[in-house]
């Protein structure tokens, strides 16, 4: 499912116009969809007031209320803004509604508007969407005061009032959704760290855009679904090289686990062979964890005798561990990730990864990747698509971009989006064991960017899995995650068990 900025939707809506679906059609399928959307969360005996503003989302408001009065349901059209500003497709529709025997109320004739809200229920939100600019002007801000402090449920059509549509606006006031009936595709906003919560649990309705003529969007969701269409199958007759001969540089004596946990999580995920370069005196607490991988020594690994190579976890971020990333990175051939304490030392010789040929991938969450860019972590939340796409281009590499929207970034500016997972993974280890699991997917996958998404979906998915069968997002730890992989691959497909 593609995510859009608020200029692609409306380049989408142009092209279905151009099309022949006019506005007023994509409206009334807009507001229909949205409005069996919300039923699902509505009682036949609820009090439902839909605010409806100025533009296209107000036009869509009138069409639910419509909708809903068909259905049998109590519903009143509250009109927020002086009638000479319900213009274009939104007036038709507005006509619609009073032809077909409703009443419009304004929002000026409502008295006590305290009262008002408490003999309600349910409050929709079509008062503005996508055509936000700024924050908000009255009547609109002390409508989504009043509503946001009355107890009912919010629901909301497109995105709750308030809230842009794209990255990098920090200040706004905004309607608390409980809800959100998206229209068409997601928008960025319903992806960010401080724009997400404003949208409640949210889905999307289709309204009838052929997708032949929609422009193309290089950015999407990925989702279970796409694992289990693009996950490689395991051939009868495959031996252990044929499932990638991976190489682990990570650990240390006093950090042992996370090499550990990176192995394991590449095994568990498939991979042929697993082979560890770690600190000699780390060597006896990672080998009873893993018993399955080979160790090898770090002055003499062969950097070049593998498909693939994850560094960096668990190494320090002294001089030595700088040297060895230097090192790993100059003298890697085949692709190369690098995670946690890598990408720490990584910074001084960032220059050096343009050079490389093969993919490389970088797996920070936003204080890393905050690091590598020189930029506040505010920064990174605020604008992590474009930050992210502007770097994997100009270093030639893979991000995955990690947080509770994972986005995951093509050298070439294609990006992907991973909404899986839980806050159970907010512990130390969840990132050495995502660390393995991207390590056997590159080694594994036709299309890396199918494959690091993939990666991410499975970790993020079993995680939930794990959760709902019994732990809880308290005590999940990244071991539970690596052990939790089986479950995952047995229900993805019928071909892997
Ligand atoms: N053909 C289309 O364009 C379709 C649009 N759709 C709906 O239309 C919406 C977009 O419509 P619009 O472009 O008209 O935009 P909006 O309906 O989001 O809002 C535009 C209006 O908001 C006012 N406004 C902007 N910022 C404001 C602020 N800070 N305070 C107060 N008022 C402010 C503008 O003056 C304008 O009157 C989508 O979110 C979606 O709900 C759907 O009906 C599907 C089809
Ligand atoms: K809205």
């Amino acid at each position: 499912m593609d995510i859009v900025t608020a200029q692609e939707m409306y380049e989408r809506d142009q092209a279905a116009a151009e099309a022949g679906l006019a506005g007023t059609m994509l409206m009334e399928n807009a507001g229909r969809a949205a409005a069996y959307d919300l039923v699902k969360h509505i009682q036949k005996s609820d009090r439902i007031i839909v605010w409806i503003g100025a533009g296209s989302n107000g036009g869509d408001g009138f069409v639910i209320a419509r909708t809903l009065l068909n259905l049998g349901y109590t519903a009143e059209a509250v009109q927020v803004v002086p009638d000479e500003k319900i213009k274009g497709d939104a007036a038709v529709h507005k006509q619609i509604f009073q032809a077909s025997g409703h009443t419009v109320k304004k929002w000026t004739d409502v008295e006590d508007a305290e009262g008002y809200l408490l003999r309600a229920d349910v409050s929709i939100d079509a008062m503005l969407g996508i055509g936000v600019q700024g924050d908000l002007r009255e009547p609109y801000k002390q409508i989504v005061q009043h509503c946001n402090e009355a107890s009912l449920l919010r629901l909301a059509v497109d995105l709750p009032t308030g809230v842009p549509a794209d990255e990098g606006v920090e200040e706004f006031t905004a309607y608390k959704a409980d809800y959100t009936s998206v229209i068409e595709a997601p928008k960025l906003s319903a992806f960010l760290q401080h724009t997400q919560p404003w949208y409640g649990q949210w889905s999307v309705v289709e309204i009838g855009i052929p997708s032949q003529v929609s422009p193309a969007v290089r950015r999407s969701m990925w989702t279970v679904e796409d694992v289990k269409r693009t996950l490689p199958s395991r051939d009868d007759h495959s031996h252990k090289g044929s499932h990638g001969k991976g190489l682990v540089i990570g650990g240390s004596l006093l950090m042992p686990g996370s090499a550990a946990m990176t192995s394991r999580a590449a095994l568990r995920s498939g991979a042929g062979l697993i082979a560890i370069a770690t600190e000699e005196g780390a060597v006896p607490s990672i080998s009873p964890y893993v018993q399955e991988a080979t160790f090898v020594e770090r002055e003499t690994m062969e950097l070049s005798a593998y498909d693939g190579v994850a560094a960096g976890m668990g190494i320090g971020r002294g001089a030595d561990a700088r040297a060895l990333v230097h090192h790993v990175v100059t003298h890697t051939k085949g692709p190369l990730l690098i995670d946690a304490d890598g990408l720490y030392v990584l910074k001084d010789f960032l220059g050096k990864l343009e050079k490389r040929e093969e993919p490389t991938i970088l797996t920070p969450h936003p204080g890393e990747f905050a690091h590598l860019t020189g930029r506040s972590i505010k920064d990174v939340l605020l604008s992590p698509f474009s930050l992210a796409e502007a770097f994997a281009r100009r270093y030639g590499v893979y991000l995955v971009l990690k947080g509770p929207s994972t986005i995951i970034t093509a050298p070439d500016g294609e990006q992907r989006v991973d909404v899986t997972g839980n806050s159970g993974l907010a512990k130390g280890g969840s990132g050495d064991a995502l660390a393995g699991i991207l390590l056997t997917m590159l080694m594994q996958s036709e299309s890396m960017l199918d494959g690091l998404s993939s990666g991410c979906v499975l970790h993020g998915h079993t995680a939930d899995r794990v959760v709902q069968q019994g732990r809880s997002k308290v005590d999940l730890l990244a071991t539970d995650v690596i052990e939790g992989l089986p479950g995952t691959f047995r229900t993805l497909s019928s071909s892997i068990t």
